[in-house]
């Protein structure tokens, strides 16, 4: 890539985070650990998200993905200290009390698909209550409509009307998380977090839940999807944020991401290889301990094409941060 692509990729970048949903700048997590450790779970993340975009944050397990979402919508533990900004509708959410995140932001402005959803239904609630306190809660649909409007969101989800009024223990994984999905969708929210959407879905729900979820970034609202389902990205992402070791290390365009191009970090091309229907080859190794990061790259123990210039860690530059990405920038 040459000094002029750069710079334009650049300037797409600085117009894109003026018209952003969510713009997030340097946001870092650390967890301090009894003994004085350190976990560096999210390092200097940067990414905007726009009006009727979907932005798929990948990456493999342990990477920092679903902390980086619970940064964004204060709920991190108690150990955990956060930096940088994060940008929806002039309020920064890293800097906002709880007040401010209960009252105005979670549900309303924030719609979030939890990755564990079974954790976040009560026990003692069947889903149709779930679902119709949500709606009474978020929404101004009257009292006589809220039985329908529950079914509703429901329906959307694919969750079957038949289990409606389950409780969460009669649930199997891949009901909960539909459950999950509709009580998400029911606030409207201008954005929404899906942490794993598609986990312990089949096939075809994956595809009917990634379709949903398409259709609301496709009316003008934002969708942050975080998963390890690349063919779920792939089918319904704009797109494509990549994390190594808390470390967002490329972003690049969906259809350049998946296409015939591929992506330029030698990880992201990693990931891709090791999908069943590619050349289904692991990456070798396994990731750092995030308590124990190197001071260079932390991809360069596993990466084919490190050298000793990888020594140092590379700085995310016109979408991709490695010393020596398959097309070099200038
Ligand atoms: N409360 C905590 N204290 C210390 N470390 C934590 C805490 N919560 C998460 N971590 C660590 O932060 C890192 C990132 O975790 P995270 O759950 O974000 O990964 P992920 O990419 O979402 O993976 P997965 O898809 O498996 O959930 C992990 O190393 C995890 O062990």
């Amino acid at each position: 890539m040459n000094a002029r692509v750069a710079r334009a990729l650049d300037a797409v970048t600085a117009e894109r985070a003026e018209n952003a949903l969510l713009s997030v700048r340097g946001l870092t997590v650390r967890f301090r650990l009894r003994g004085g450790r350190t976990v560096a779970a999210v390092t200097d993340a940067d990414f905007d998200l726009a009006p009727g975009e979907c932005l798929a944050l990948v990456g493999e397990s342990g990477c920092g993905k679903s902390v980086l979402a619970s940064a964004l919508l204060g709920l991190l533990p108690a150990n955990a200290e956060t930096a940088g900004t994060a940008l929806v509708d002039g309020t920064d959410l890293l800097a906002a009390g709880e007040k401010t995140l209960a009252r105005s932001v979670r549900g309303r402005r924030i719609g979030l698909v939890p990755q564990s959803p079974a954790a976040h239904l009560t026990p003692v609630r069947t889903v149709r209550a779930h679902l119709e306190e949500t709606v009474r809660a978020l929404t101004t649909t009257p009292r006589s409509r809220r039985r329908k409007a529950a079914e509703d969101a429901a329906d959307r989800a694919a969750f079957p009307a038949t289990h409606l009024d389950a409780y969460p223990h009669e649930l199997s994984g891949g009901l909960a998380q539909r459950a999950a999905t509709a009580l998400a969708l029911i606030g409207d929210a201008p954005l929404l977090l899906a942490d794993e959407p598609t986990t312990g879905l089949d096939r075809d729900l994956v595809e009917r839940t990634a379709d949903e979820l398409r259709r609301h970034a496709d009316d003008g609202r934002g969708l942050l999807l975080i998963t390890h389902d690349l063919t779920a990205a792939a089918r319904i992402a704009d797109r494509v944020a990549v994390m190594y070791a808390g470390r967002i290390v490329e972003t690049a365009p969906a259809h350049r991401f998946f296409g015939a191009t591929g992506p330029d970090h030698p990880y992201a091309r990693g990931l891709l290889d090791a999908l069943p229907d590619r050349a289904f080859t692991p990456i070798p190794g396994m990731p750092p301990e995030l308590s124990d990061l190197p001071e260079g790259c932390a991809f360069a123990p596993r990466c084919p094409r490190a050298t000793d210039l990888c020594a140092t860690a590379p700085a995310l530059h016109a979408g991709v941060a490695c010393h020596r990405p398959e097309r070099p920038r200038a």
